[in-house]
């Protein structure tokens, strides 16, 4: 078999190169000839555990090809897949431009019957305009060529995407016709061997299950940002309580554990655009609407804390940070969390040196020398009047505290993921505010203020 994916992103690099290696011959392709070249080159523009052996393995089997023309890569493909961006629009719509540029490309170009399947997160309805797209250029043409679209919207998660590509809870396909879902069948094949469910359905189903599943998932996140917050008040520890929820094994242990906010590229903008989809059908999903704006208010909690803690004024302050990217095993900033933080921090007149396993680069790239990088994480502390975990990387969970307070001005730490334990930070004396937890004040800190 032979597939396109047009759109080398975090979703086209890793399907594309899973895709080819369960056998099949695929070309992935982008306009952004720096990142084709590097690609060519063994060179991957992501980090993503397990991807770079795994691309460069399947380019030296012969089965993993880049390039930048659209009309040479789908001159023998079964299946095209679109896996461009879908930004949000101005009003939080998803901004269809690229999906549909890609669907007309492919209309000037198809010479033979192929399934054109939207990966890319896409809005119900979308599915027709691409068809609409290329028929139109088709018409153009006055070329006659058959052709079926279909939805197969991803669910990997950044970090894990290999392992969720591979290994999926399920797969979900939309088609409207048996050829089509023929070429779909062959294609997951491997999938369907491996005993992973592989669920048709049509088309409108397909797309509106990919924002259902990440806005219900976001609502996980809220709900519980949300009774973290209130088990602070109320003297509960939101750590006993997510056990206590999550042993239910109708609400289930994942998505459950309270922090900074989601970030991401995807929850942020997914809620928004079900939202306005709703709102644009005349059934405003009001949940979805409060989801969001706890996540906002969520992306200030730990600000508000060292606000309260430093009697208002971080001017001069010097704030350690570990961790920049939206979660850990990824070097992806967007919407991340320590974006919001660092911002506001810098604007009360605060000093920040951050550190992160492999986000500083991406960070610089967004903000420059606005803030300083240290080289790891104890030197980030040189010096610092607090530490602000933001990220949980594993390597931040098991620290060093006497290390650390030899190299920090005050024992003093913001853990806006949970990851210490009470108990320790009493042990080694140190003040410490968490999410959803008592706060942990020590005698010796008050002077330090
Ligand atoms: N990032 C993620 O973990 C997931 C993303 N998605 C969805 O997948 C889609 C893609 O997301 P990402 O891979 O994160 O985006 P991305 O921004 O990493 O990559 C998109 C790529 O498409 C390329 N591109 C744009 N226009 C093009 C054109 N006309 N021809 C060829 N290439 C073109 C860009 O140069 C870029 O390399 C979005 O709709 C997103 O919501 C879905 C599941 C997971
Ligand atoms: O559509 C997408 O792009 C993808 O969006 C998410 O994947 P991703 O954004 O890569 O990462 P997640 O692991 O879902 O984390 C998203 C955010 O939620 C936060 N989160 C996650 C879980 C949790 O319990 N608490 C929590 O705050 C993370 O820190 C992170 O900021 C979904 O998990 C994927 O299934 C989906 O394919």
């Amino acid at each position: 078999m032979n597939i396109t994916i047009i759109g080398t992103g975090y979703v086209g690099l890793v399907s594309g190169t899973c895709f080819a290696e369960t056998g099949i011959t695929v070309t992935c392709v982008d306009v952004d000839q720096k990142k084709i070249d590097n690609l060519n080159q063994g060179i991957i523009p992501i980090y993503e555990p397990g991807l770079t052996p795994m691309v460069q393995k399947n380019m030296e089997k012969g089965r993993l090809f880049f390039s930048t023309s659209l009309k040479d890569s789908i001159a023998e493909a079964d299946a095209v897949f679109i896996a461009v961006g879908t930004p949000p629009d101005e009003d939080g719509s998803a901004d269809l431009q690229y999906v549909l540029g890609v669907a007309r490309e492919i209309g000037k170009h198809s010479d033979h019957y192929m399934v054109i399947v939207t990966k890319s997160t896409v809005p119900i309805g979308t599915a027709e305009k691409v068809k609409a797209a290329i028929q139109d250029e088709l018409d153009k043409r006055k070329q006659d060529i058959p052709f079926d679209v279909a939805s197969n919207p991803e669910f990997l998660k950044e970090g894990a995407a290999i392992d969720d590509f591979l290994k999926p809870d399920r797969v979900v396909i939309g088609t409207e016709s048996e050829r089509a879902q023929k070429v779909m069948k062959k294609l997951y094949k491997p999938f369907l061997m491996n005993n992973h469910p592989v669920i048709f359905m049509d088309i409108p189903s397909a797309e509106m299950t990919k924002y259902a599943a990440n806005s219900m998932l976001a609502t996980k996140i809220s709900f519980m940002n949300d009774i973290a917050n209130l088990c602070e008040i109320v003297g509960a520890d939101v750590n006993n309580v997510r056990r206590g929820i999550g042993s239910d094994t109708r609400i289930g242990h994942k998505f459950i554990y309270p922090g900074t906010g989601y970030g991401g590229s995807c929850f942020p903008k997914d809620v928004q655009a079900l939202v306005k989809t709703s709102e644009q059908n005349g059934h405003p999903l009001e949940i979805l609407k409060s989801v969001e704006l706890v996540n906002n208010r969520q992306k200030s909690v730990l600000y508000r804390k060292m606000m309260t803690h430093f009697n208002g004024n971080l001017k001069g302050k010097k704030i350690a940070i570990w961790g920049l990217s939206f979660k850990p095993n990824t070097d992806d900033m967007r919407e991340a969390p320590a974006l919001v933080i660092i911002d506001k921090l810098l604007k009360e007149g605060a000093e920040v040196v951050a550190y992160d396993p492999v986000a500083m680069e991406e960070c610089h790239h967004k903000i420059g020398d606005s803030i300083g990088y240290a080289k790891d994480q104890y030197e980030a502390l040189i010096d610092a009047d607090a530490l602000v975990v933001v990220t949980e990387w594993n390597e931040f969970k098991v620290p060093n505290f006497r290390v650390m307070e030899k190299l920090l001005k005050n024992k003093l730490i913001f853990d806006g993921r949970n990851i210490y334990d009470i108990e320790e930070l009493i042990e080694n004396e140190y003040t410490y505010y968490s999410i959803g937890r008592k706060a942990i004040s020590a005698v010796h800190e008050a002077a330090s203020k």
